[in-house]
C-alpha cells in the first residue's frame, strides 16, 4: 500500500536523506525537476519529437527552484521558453537561488507582475512552480487572477502543477482562503516520492487532472527516512486486498465462515437491510439471516431464497437470539427506523458483537444519552458527511471552516479524532472514503482518477457497504481491514458495473471482482 504524506512529512523525510548524506538538495531539486518533464512527455508523447513553447511560473521558495530546473531541461531539448518568477531572487532558499543563476545563463526571468493570460494560453506548457507543500496562507490575489484565467483556457496548453497545484493545501486537498477560484487547476499534477494526502482528499483529485508520482530517490534511503518521520504514522492509500485474505479454503464449510445477523426494518422498509444481507452473502458470509419483526416477515420471506429468516420483534429478543455464539456479526441500521434503533441500541452494544453501526443506528447513537460510552473496539461506524456532523457536530463544524491557514485541517485529521473519541472505527464515506482505527490506523480508499465511481452515487449503496463490512467481520476479519476491504470492492464492484448501476448490482458483480483477485 502507498503512503499518503503530509507536507511535514515529506519536509522530514528529504532532511533526513540530506543528513544522511546519501543526496543533497540540489540532487533532488534536479531529480524534482527531471521527474516533471518526464512525466509531461510521457501524458504528451506528442511534445517529445519536437520543440514547443512553454510558460514556467515560479514562486519563492523550492517549488520555483524546481521551476527553474524544468525551464533549463526543456530549453535544452530546443524549447521556447519564458520564465516568470513571483518575488525577488534574492530571497529564494539557496538550491532555488542555485537553479535560477543556472537558468539566467539560458534565459530571461519576467516578474509575476508582467504576465498576462493570452500569453500562458499561447503556449503549449504551462508549469505551475508557485507554491507547492510550503503553502500556508491563500495565494495573492495577483496570482489568484491568472488562476481564474487558467481556469477555462482558450488555447491549447497543458497545465502542470509540481508537487500540487497552487492553492491546494497538501495535507488537506482544500484550497486556502474563501475563494474556491484562488487555485491553479492542472490536466497533470507530478509529486514526489509519494502522493501527498492533499492529491485524494477534498477537491484535490478534481483539481489535479491526473496525477504522477516522480522517484526523486528517497526510497534508497530506507531506515534513515523512516526515522525522519517523526509525525506519527502515514496514512495509506488502500489499493488492493491479497488475495490470500479472501480466498476460502477448498476444505472448510458454510459454519467456518461466519453468520451474521442483519436487523431489518418493519414492513415497507425492509430493502436497505436485504441488500445489506445479500452483499454479505456475496462476500463470503457462511450463513446470513435477516432479523425482521414479526410484521414484516412475509415480506422479507417473499424476496429471499438463500438468506434465512428470523422473527426479531424487541430488544429482548435480539438478545435471546444474540445468546447463540455462532451469530458472530451484526449489521444495525439500514432502513431501520431511528426511534426503533434508539430503544435496540442498547442491546445491540450489550452484545459485544462485531457490528456495523450505519445509517439510523447512527443518528439514534447521536441521539443516545449514553453517546459514546457503551461503544466498543469491534464496532464500525459509517457516516456520510450529514451523519458524521450529527455525531461529532464540532468536528464537522472545523472540517466546514474556511481554512485560512496552511495546513488545514483534514477529513483523515477529523476521522482520527472522531475514531478516538468513539473507541472503534470510523469509515466517513465519500469519493475520499477514510477509514480510522483508536490504534492509529488509518487509510484512504479513495474513488478517484482512475478508481473514479460516479455511478455508485445512487440510492442503497451505502446498506451495501455495511452489508459487506459486516460480512467479512462474520468471516473473521478485524474491524479496520474489513471497512477497507468493503470499501475497496464497493468500488470495484461499481466500476466493474459501469453506467447505469443501482444498488441491486453491486452484491451481482461482486463474483466478477472476485475472479478478478484470481479467488
Ligand atoms: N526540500 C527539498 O529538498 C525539496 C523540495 N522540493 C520542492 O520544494 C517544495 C517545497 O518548498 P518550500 O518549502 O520552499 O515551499 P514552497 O516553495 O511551496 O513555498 C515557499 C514559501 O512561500 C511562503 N508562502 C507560503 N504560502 C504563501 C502565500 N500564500 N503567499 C506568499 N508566500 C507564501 C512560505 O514561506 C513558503 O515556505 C516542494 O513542494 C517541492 O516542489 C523538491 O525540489 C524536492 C526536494
Ligand atoms: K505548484
Amino acid at each position: 500500500m502507498a503512503e499518503l504524506l503530509t507536507s511535514a512529512q515529506m519536509r522530514a523525510a528529504e532532511q533526513a536523506a540530506m543528513a544522511s548524506g546519501a543526496v543533497t538538495g540540489l540532487d533532488l531539486m534536479e531529480r524534482a525537476g527531471q521527474g516533471v518533464v518526464n512525466a509531461a512527455l510521457g501524458a504528451w508523447p506528442e511534445l517529445a519529437h519536437s520543440s514547443y513553447k512553454a510558460v514556467v511560473l515560479c514562486g519563492p521558495g523550492n517549488n520555483g527552484g524546481d521551476g527553474f530546473v524544468i525551464a533549463r531541461l526543456l530549453k535544452q531539448r530546443g524549447w521556447d521558453v519564458e520564465v516568470f518568477l513571483y518575488g525577488t531572487p534574492e530571497k529564494l532558499p539557496p538550491d532555488a537561488r542555485t537553479n535560477y543563476e543556472r537558468w539566467q545563463a539560458l534565459g530571461d526571468v519576467a516578474g509575476f507582475v508582467d504576465l498576462c493570460v493570452g500569453q500562458i494560453e499561447s503556449c503549449d506548457l504551462v508549469i505551475d512552480a508557485l507554491f507547492g507543500t510550503g503553502l500556508t496562507r491563500p495565494i495573492p490575489a495577483v496570482m489568484a487572477a491568472v488562476a481564474q484565467g487558467l481556469a477555462h483556457p482558450n488555447g491549447a496548453a497543458r497545465r502542470v502543477a509540481v508537487d500540487l497545484p497552487t492553492g491546494l493545501c497538501s495535507d488537506s486537498g482544500r484550497i486556502l482562503g474563501d475563494d474556491p477560484s484562488a487555485v491553479f487547476p492542472s490536466d497533470l499534477t507530478v509529486s514526489f516520492h509519494s502522493l501527498k494526502q492533499g492529491h485524494v482528499l477534498g477537491q484535490g483529485a478534481e483539481i489535479c487532472g491526473q496525477v504522477a508520482v516522480a522517484d526523486i530517490g528517497l526510497n534508497a534511503v530506507g531506515e534513515t527516512l523512516r526515522a525522519g518521520m517523526q509525525d506519527g504514522p502515514a496514512v495509506t492509500l488502500y489499493d488492493e486486498p491479497h488475495r490470500s485474505a479472501l480466498a476460502k479454503q477448498g476444505f472448510g464449510h458454510k459454519y467456518n465462515h461466519g453468520h451474521a445477523l442483519i436487523l431489518t426494518g418493519p414492513s415497507g422498509k425492509t430493502g436497505a437491510a436485504r441488500l445489506a444481507a445479500r452483499a454479505a452473502l456475496r462476500v463470503g458470509t457462511g450463513l446470513v439471516t435477516l432479523g425482521t419483526p414479526h410484521e414484516a416477515v412475509t415480506e422479507v420471506a417473499a424476496q429471499i431464497t438463500a438468506l434465512m429468516l428470523i422473527e426479531i420483534d424487541t430488544p429482548d429478543l435480539l438478545t435471546r437470539v444474540l445468546s447463540d455464539p455462532r451469530l458472530n456479526a451484526l449489521c444495525f441500521g439500514p432502513g431501520f427506523g431511528v426511534a426503533r434503533a434508539g430503544a435496540f441500541l442498547p442491546a445491540v452494544l450489550a452484545s459485544r458483537r462485531a457490528t456495523v453501526l450505519d445509517a439510523d443506528a447512527l443518528t439514534a447513537l447521536a441521539q443516545s444519552d449514553s453517546g459514546f460510552a457503551n461503544l466498543h473496539e469491534n464496532c464500525v461506524l459509517t457516516p456520510h458527511a450529514g451523519e458524521f456532523k450529527r455525531l461529532f457536530p464540532d468536528l464537522a463544524a472545523r472540517l466546514a471552516e474556511p481554512p485560512l491557514t496552511g495546513p488545514a485541517y483534514s477529513k483523515v485529521d477529523a476521522t482520527r479524532s472522531a475514531a478516538q473519541r468513539a473507541g472503534c472505527t470510523v469509515l466517513f464515506k465519500g469519493p475520499d472514503t477514510v477509514i480510522a482505527s483508536p490504534d492509529g490506523q488509518c487509510s484512504v480508499s479513495a474513488a478517484v482518477y482512475e478508481r473514479a465511481a460516479p455511478w455508485l452515487a445512487t440510492a442503497g449503496a451505502g446498506d451495501v457497504l455495511a452489508g459487506l463490512i459486516a460480512g467479512l467481520m462474520a468471516r473473521g476479519f478485524p474491524p479496520h481491514q474489513a471497512a477497507e476491504i468493503a470499501a475497496w470492492l464497493h468500488v470495484e464492484a461499481a466500476r466493474s458495473f459501469g453506467p447505469g448501476l443501482i444498488a441491486e448490482d453491486l452484491p451481482e458483480t461482486l463474483p466478477k471482482v472476485l475472479r478478478g483477485l484470481s479467488l
